[in-house]
């Protein structure tokens, strides 16, 4: 099987930046440059899959539409600086139901954690609103590197597991798994 995870959310979340930082290690400070339609040459071979970066502007909805379909995973981000990116996320979610698979593992992402002094949502905030879609969440940092490779590595987990179902196995228990992995990301600053 070949799997595909695709990374979504509003222009400006650090989608591309996410990857990068996945990817390469490695974190280009101030190089906003918006994501024209999907991001091609930004996809990494993890297990037996691939990864894609889509643009958030509006302009090439349509485009990132049709990528949905062939998803298994999505990951689906907000700045924690970004009021608006947090609200946004009951629409994106609206559009991946609307869209994808209705099996696609969705992970709930809060990037910009090495931000939290300028946080305009508090970590207490996004997990509650994952609970209320049952979706995994984490906050990330592609800046510092902080959950990145854990939000890949827990959905490649997950995907993988699915695919190689053994009966007797226990079922992969992907909330589980991140509650213990999980570095808590500006764990002593104020909620
Ligand atoms: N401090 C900080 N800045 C970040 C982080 N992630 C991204 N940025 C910055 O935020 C801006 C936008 O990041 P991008 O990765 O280009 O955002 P995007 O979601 O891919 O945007 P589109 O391609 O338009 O959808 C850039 O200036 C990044 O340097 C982060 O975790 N921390």
């Amino acid at each position: 099987v070949f799997l595909q995870t695709i990374l979504v959310g509003d222009s400006g979340v650090g989608k591309t930046s996410l990857l990068v930082q996945f990817d390469q290690g490695k974190f280009i400070p101030g190089s906003f440059s918006a994501t024209v339609g999907i991001g091609f040459t930004r996809h990494r071979h993890v297990f037996q899959g691939s990864i894609w970066d889509t643009a958030g502007q509006e302009r090439f909805r349509s485009v990132t539409h049709a990528y949905y379909r062939d998803a298994h995973a999505l990951l689906l981000l907000y700045d924690i600086t970004s009021k608006t990116s947090f609200d946004n996320i009951r629409a994106w979610l609206t559009e991946i139901h609307e869209y994808a698979q209705s099996d696609v593992v969705i992970m709930l992402l809060g990037n910009k954690a090495d931000m939290s002094s300028v946080r305009a949502i508090r970590r207490d905030e996004g997990e509650r609103l994952a609970r209320e879609y049952s979706v995994p969440f984490m906050e990330t940092s592609a800046k510092t590197g902080v959950n990145v490779e854990l939000a890949f590595t827990a959905v490649s987990k997950e995907l993988k597991h699915r695919a190689v179902q053994h009966p007797n196995e226990p079922k992969f228990q992907i909330h589980e798994y991140i509650e213990t992995q999980k570095e808590k990301s500006g764990c002593c600053s104020s909620f």
